[in-house]
């Protein structure tokens, strides 16, 4: 099979999924789009994504909801937050197939060996992707910045699936790398998503302001030093100058609000299990600590508590 003929199932048609799923379908895939919320009003105007590399607007566009009758991809890609990750087995079980390859493009930890436990006999491959995108509204994603996948296989099967999947993203216009360790990939991106998704939250800030004050700055510095140190204790550790490398990339980003700010701000719950919790769980077992990673996760649940129920 060549990868111009694979099929797509975006199951979560929101920031991440609506771009990527927009751009395949844009380069000639078959995508069918898994929607919530908003699967009528595509069906009536269909998907919207505005961003630097080109708007798209295609209409009419093949959505779902995770309820109906679903014809079967080659591709799922899991574009749903963590937070859904409770329902995420039941929402494939029906979409996963003899042959289908499992796609996950989320943020955090843990979420590929689940899937690989829940699915023994499918390939499952990470999506790891630097991206700067938002849902502005029902069927209507503004893509901001950035977009590259790093592809991190789960498995030796999903190793195969590897070559293929970067094709299809390559040939539709999306960056592409390669990771042949999925659990130093999964370490890196924390380095990232630690410190800046939690502090923007925390502190109320976009991106640039961390950056620019010298207290905000050492805090995320201070993150980003104890992520490096459960990578290195789950054998991952970052190449040397990478957390440098990685201030140095925030620091020229075009101002940002992480995902988890703009989910706080819309008092959606917020993805601390997969990003916090389960790292912190992975490196208790080897009887290490990052006690500013533990403090910044509490003060994370606590707010979501507040924020999502009133006073706790
Ligand atoms: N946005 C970004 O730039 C990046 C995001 N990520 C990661 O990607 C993942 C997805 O994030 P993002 O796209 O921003 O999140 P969004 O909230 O924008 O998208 C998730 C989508 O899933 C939909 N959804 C929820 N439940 C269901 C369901 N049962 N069936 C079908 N669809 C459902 C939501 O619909 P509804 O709102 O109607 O419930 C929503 O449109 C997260 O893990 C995030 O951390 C990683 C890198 C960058
Ligand atoms: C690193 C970044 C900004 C882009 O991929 C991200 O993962 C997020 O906003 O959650």
């Amino acid at each position: 099979m060549t990868s111009q003929t694979l099929s797509f199932t975006i199951l979560g048609t929101g920031a991440l999924g609506g771009f990527y799923g927009a751009r395949l379908l844009h380069h000639g895939f078959q995508v069918r789009f898994i929607a919530h919320s908003d699967a009528d009003y595509m069906r009536q105007h269909g998907l919207r994504v505005d961003s630097p590399l080109g708007d798209l607007h295609h209409f009419p566009v093949d959505v779902y909801r995770a309820s109906d009758e679903i014809p079967q991809s080659d591709v799922v890609c899991v574009a749903l937050k963590t937070t859904q990750n409770h329902q995420l087995v039941d929402l494939l079980r029906p979409l996963v197939r003899p042959g289908t390859v499992i796609l996950n493009f989320q943020n955090g930890l843990t979420m590929e060996e689940a899937l690989s436990e829940a699915f023994p006999d499918s390939p499952v491959v990470a999506g790891l992707c630097f991206l700067c995108s938002n849902k502005l509204g029902p069927g209507h994603i503004a893509h901001l910045d950035y977009g590259l996948v790093s592809f991190a296989p789960q498995d030796a099967r999903g190793q195969a699936w590897v070559p293929r999947l970067m094709d299809a993203f390559a040939s539709s216009g999306v960056k592409v790398e390669r990771f042949p360790s999925l659990l130093k990939a999964r370490w890196r991106k924390l380095a990232w998503n630690i410190p800046f998704n939690g502090l923007s939250v925390v502190l109320d800030a976009n991106t640039d302001s961390i950056m620019r004050d010298p207290d905000a700055r050492a805090l995320a510095e201070q993150l980003m030093a104890e992520v490096a140190l459960g990578a290195a204790a789950c054998g991952a550790p970052f190449d040397a100058g990478f957390t440098a490398k990685l201030l140095e990339v925030t620091e020229a980003m075009t101002p940002y609000a992480p995902s988890m700010r703009l989910d706080y701000l819309a008092k959606r719950a917020l993805e601390i299990e997969f990003m916090y919790d389960r790292p912190l769980r992975e490196v208790a077992k080897l009887g290490v600590r990052l006690p500013a990673v533990e403090a910044i996760a509490r003060q994370l649940h606590f707010l979501d508590r507040r924020n999502r129920q009133g006073d706790t």
